[in-house]
């Protein structure tokens, strides 16, 4: 018997129409849960989307003895007094690296992590050395044991870290493992990707001291304890840049609120340059095109330059656009698996190494692909919803990991688009 796996149906052609509600970060809230252990007080944290991490998020939590309450809304209430497990198992860190996130603000509060490495992944090798640098920098004694990271530490102390090489979960472990630290931490070459300032906002919300997030030198000046404290997550620039692509591709006009755009100025700036006409104002983005979109050229770095995470979408867009255009992946050595799916709907790719040139066509077939990714899944819903026919996608789950809501959110735009089990 075959075994019966989810899919998404989509029947191509319908341009994006109207107005939907952007969920919170799926990058903020899992540090943000996180943070929670650093405290023996409750913290809550609204604005949380419901998907797949953040549900594995919430598991690891109760298991290493957090009381979880869901409100049955976006808000969940977090208290971490009583720390039964120092543990995160291979189960839960295969499913999602950021599981690595506990690693920091466990060692802070409990003096010791246990925490399975989280080896490569579809992406790229994704290696964890530069969190276990900067813990060791702080005091902690670390060793890799049966493929876990063991670290112990009775009293982290402060230390001037320089990153080797500019990481977002990495500044976030370390920056929650130095507000209680014993003295002054400096992150040097750290990341500014905007989740670190929700993070660093609400820590120190928490009462911890943490000035130049945002910046790429923060410094922590440790507390002797942190207290509880209330926090919406912010906007998922990517969950809002993924629609707004998808809208661009269809020709559409639509109209998201509860965004920012000030996190999206380059996303914004690309999307201009191809053609769309874009309003913004306080929490709301407004798209509109009327014309074919032109091809557009990027290279992904880090925060304020071209997400990594949207490199996926504007492929697809680039697919459909006028003109040839050339994408460039600096961040992961292997986030391209897409364009062999995206090929077998006929696309015009090209592949050199960690670049793409991409000939833009009028349009795709529809075809069955197979997602191999979050994003990279998500660039295939956009292709789907501009191919002539139907578009099949396999292995979804990795698109419940990321976006809350997807095909309800599309078909209120006006896509037709379903999920179906049959085998
Ligand atoms: C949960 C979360 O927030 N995920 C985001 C986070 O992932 P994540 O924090 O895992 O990504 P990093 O910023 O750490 O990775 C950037 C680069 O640094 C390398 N590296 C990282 C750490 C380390 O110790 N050693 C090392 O070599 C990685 O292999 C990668 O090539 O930032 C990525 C880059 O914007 C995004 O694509 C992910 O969506
Ligand atoms: C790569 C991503 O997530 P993660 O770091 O959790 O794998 C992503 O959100 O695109």
């Amino acid at each position: 018997m075959h075994e019966s796996k989810p899919k998404l149906i989509i029947q191509g052609g319908n341009p994006l129409r109207g107005e939907i509600r952007i969920s919170g970060a799926k990058n903020a809230a899992l540090p943000l849960l996180c943070a929670a252990l650093l405290t023996e007080d409750t913290v809550r944290i609204s604005n949380v989307p419901r998907l797949m991490d953040i549900t594995t998020m919430l598991s690891l939590l109760k298991q290493i003895g957090v009381n979880v309450e869901d409100t049955g809304s976006s808000e969940f209430v977090l208290c971490a007094a009583n720390l039964t497990q120092l543990t995160a198992p291979y189960d839960m860190v295969k499913t999602m690296r950021a599981a690595i996130l506990v690693l920091g603000p466990l060692l802070a509060r409990a003096g010791e992590a246990y925490i399975s490495l989280p080896g490569g992944c579809a992406i790229g090798l994704r290696p964890v050395d530069q969190h276990i640098k900067g813990l060791e920098a702080m005091g902690a004694e670390i060793s890799i044991e049966h493929g876990y990271i063991h670290a112990v530490a009775r009293q982290l102390h402060g230390a001037r870290i320089v990153m080797d090489i500019v990481t977002v979960t990495g500044t976030e472990n370390l920056m929650m493992a130095a507000t209680l630290a014993h003295g002054t931490t400096v992150i040097e070459n750290a990341a500014r990707e905007p989740e670190i300032v929700d993070l660093a906002n609400c820590l120190t919300a928490m009462g911890a001291r943490i000035h130049g997030a945002g910046s790429d030198i923060i410094t922590v000046e440790g507390v002797p304890a942190l207290r509880g404290a209330e926090h919406a997550v912010m906007p998922d620039r990517i969950e809002t840049g993924t629609f707004l692509v998808a809208a661009c591709a269809t020709g559409g006009n639509i109209h998201l609120t509860e965004t920012d755009p000030q996190l999206l100025d380059a996303v914004l700036d690309k999307l201009t340059e191809c053609g769309a006409r874009i309003d913004t104002g306080n929490r709301w983005i407004h798209l509109e095109i009327q014309q074919r979109p032109q091809s557009i050229t990027l290279r992904t770095a880090p925060y304020p330059a071209f997400p990594t995470d949207m490199q996926a979408q504007f492929m697809s867009l680039n697919c459909i656009a006028d003109g040839t255009a050339i994408i460039t992946e600096t961040i992961f050595e292997n986030r391209l698996m897409h364009v062999q799916e995206l090929k077998r709907m006929n696309a015009d790719i090209r592949v050199e190494g960690n670049t793409a040139i991409v000939h833009g066509i009028p349009r795709l077939d529809g075809a069955h692909v197979m997602a191999t990714d979050l994003r990279a899944s998500a660039s295939l819903v956009i292709a789907g919803l501009v191919a002539h026919g139907e578009t099949v996608i396999d292995r979804i789950y990795h698109l419940d990991r990321g976006y809350e809501s997807i095909e309800e959110k599309l078909s209120l735009l006006g896509a037709s688009i379903r999920r179906t089990r049959a085998p």
